[in-house]
């Protein structure tokens, strides 16, 4: 089976300027890949690298084994800032059958189909009893769960996550990686997050990224792997009852 997503020899840039170099490495179906580094480490750019929405200078890409922009719609991807007009008076169910990419007749009339699929991912999420309310009504935790409904209702085989817990609470936090983890028996999930602690307890492997990648195909989150990647103390979090390892803040 190709991989995933597979990047060989990829640099990106812009205005001259290096914003990703030498990146290669491939992401096998099944995975479970946390992407961590600092702020303007290239994390969000290297997702949309992965998804064809940005072209590299040099090297290539290859998404479930063609170039991204013939397999994207087999992917499903949660953008950090997803820019809404909170104002407008649109339902949790509409937004959410926005995913559904083949509908033919708009969000006006939704197929048998297109409602069942929203329904499924809004139940999963707990979201269901919400679904007439408007999106602007909701908390960040609950407009977060919307937009990963959105993306699993085209049935991707692979979830992209850019920093899905910013707006969450540790609880909800920990509702969101144990959903994502029941999501994973059977959908590759790559996520963007700075909750390195968490994450070391459900990831199955690790991409470090500042300017270059950093990729280990197991879930250790080492002080080595932080040193290459960060060039600050990293804030380390444990929340609840999870297991979870303490790693030293490292110097510089
Ligand atoms: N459209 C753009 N124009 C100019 N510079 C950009 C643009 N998009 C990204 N950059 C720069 O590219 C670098 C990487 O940005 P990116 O958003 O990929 O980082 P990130 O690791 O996701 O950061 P964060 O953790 O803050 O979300 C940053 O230095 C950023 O300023």
């Amino acid at each position: 089976m190709a991989p995933v997503a597979e990047l060989r020899n990829l640099s990106f840039s812009i205005n001259g300027y290096p914003i990703l170099v030498d990146v290669d490495f491939a992401v096998e179906p099944g995975e479970f890949l946390a992407v961590i580094g600092p702020n303007g480490g290239g994390k969000t750019t290297l997702i949309k690298l992965m998804l064809g929405l940005l072209e590299p200078d040099r090297g290539s890409v290859r998404l479930f084994g063609s170039p991204p922009r013939k397999t994207r719609h087999r992917a499903g991807y949660v953008p950090q800032n997803i820019h809404v007009n909170l104002d407008f008076p649109i339902s949790v169910l509409d937004v959410v059958l926005m995913g559904r990419k083949r509908r033919k007749f708009g969000l006006a009339h939704p197929s048998r189909e297109d409602l069942a699929a929203a329904r499924e991912a809004l139940e999963w999420l707990g979201m269901w009893d919400l679904r007439h309310q408007r999106i602007g009504e909701l908390s960040g935790g609950q407009r977060q769960r919307v937009y990963i409904a959105r993306a699993l209702v085209g049935r991707p085989e692979a979830l992209f996550l850019d920093e899905p817990t910013a707006s969450v609470d540790a609880e909800g936090q920990t509702a969101l990686y144990e959903h994502l983890k029941e999501l994973n028996e059977t959908v590759t999930i790559v996520v963007v997050s700075h909750d390195v602690m968490v994450l070391s307890s459900y990831v199955k492997s690790v991409a470090c990224v500042n300017r270059r990648v950093y990729y280990h195909a197991a879930p250790e989150v080492t002080p080595g792997m932080l040193q290459m990647a960060y060039r600050c103390p990293v804030e380390l979090l444990a929340h609840g009852h999870l297991p979870h390892r303490v790693l030293p803040h490292h110097d510089k």
